[in-house]
């Protein structure tokens, strides 16, 4: 199924516009997980099953589990996602940006080897750079626009011919790069007034909004600047927040309740 039908699907059947992230870090596991061998697949699957009607997608850190040699436990958590939760699309956050040749190796990587439906990528490197990940119409394509942290300003602030370079991306992605209706932008929470002009600039195509929860971005004002003529169109990110909202054996438990709370909080201001 083509991504966005399955987004769009997740967004009205479950009413949520809650994307779980999966940043699994052992060191903030609880302690009946520390050093057991599979304890990032435990920690993750039990995290989706207490989740997972909660959310219109869940997006696996790629980094977190390659730090710790982990890829064959992310390989199963997608699986599990897919089996166990069907319907539910996973955004595999990788960020990547290469030169075509490799970037195809990428796009390989997610979509056959992790059989994920979308995936981070940094538009930086140009149009012969996303293309790989392009080829596959179905899949998403998620790319940087305007990110959650200080020091993105450092570039996609700058002046390029009267718009900043972010608002540049925003264009180039929703007038060029958009023609199989399969790309999304990254704009984060912790910037308003940059969703509402990536808003402004792309219509109604969706953006994952990462920067709730543990890096404060505020709920009311993403939804205010973000929500699409349908009232929808964002996936709005939280892992820690959700993640180890518990420390104990009842983890699961704690971060369904954070879910929750979370999927609430916005859908009162939709
Ligand atoms: O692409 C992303 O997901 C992303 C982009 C961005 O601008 N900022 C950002 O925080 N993220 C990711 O979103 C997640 C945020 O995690 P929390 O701050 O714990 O909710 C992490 O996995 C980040 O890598």
């Amino acid at each position: 199924m083509h991504f966005m039908t399955a987004l769009e699907a997740a967004w009205r059947q479950r009413n949520s516009l809650l994307c779980v992230g999966l940043d699994p870090d052992p060191a903030r596991f609880p302690a009946h997980l520390q050093g057991r061998p599979h304890a990032i697949l435990e920690f993750c699957t039990q995290i989706v099953d207490a989740t997972a009607d909660l959310v219109c997608c869940f997006k696996p850190q790629i980094a977190y589990f390659a730090a710790r040699r982990a890829e064959d436990q992310l390989e199963a958590l997608i699986e599990h996602i897919h089996t166990r939760h069907p319907g539910t699309p996973v955004v595999l956050d990788a960020k990547r940006g290469d030169i075509g040749s490799t970037a195809e190796q990428y796009a390989v990587e997610a979509f056959e080897r992790f059989k994920a439906d979308a995936i981070t990528v940094n538009p930086y490197m140009g149009r012969d750079s996303v293309d790989p990940y392009l080829a596959y119409p179905d899949k998403g394509v998620i790319l940087l626009c305007r990110t959650s942290n200080p020091g993105g300003s450092d570039l996609q602030f700058l002046d390029v011919g009267g718009l900043k370079l972010y608002e540049h991306v925003a264009r180039l992605v929703a007038e060029e790069w958009n023609a199989s209706g399969n790309c999304g932008l990254v704009v984060g929470a912790t910037f308003p007034a940059e969703i509402a002009r990536v808003r402004a600039l792309i219509g109604d195509m969706p953006l994952l909004v990462p920067g709730i929860g543990a890096q404060g971005g505020d709920i009311a004002a993403t939804l205010a600047a973000g929500l699409s003529t349908h009232g929808a169109g964002l996936m709005i990110n939280s892992s820690r927040a959700i993640l180890y909202a518990g420390q104990d054996e009842n983890f699961a438990a704690a971060a369904r309740q954070a879910a929750l709370d979370t999927r609430d909080a916005i859908n009162a201001q939709r």
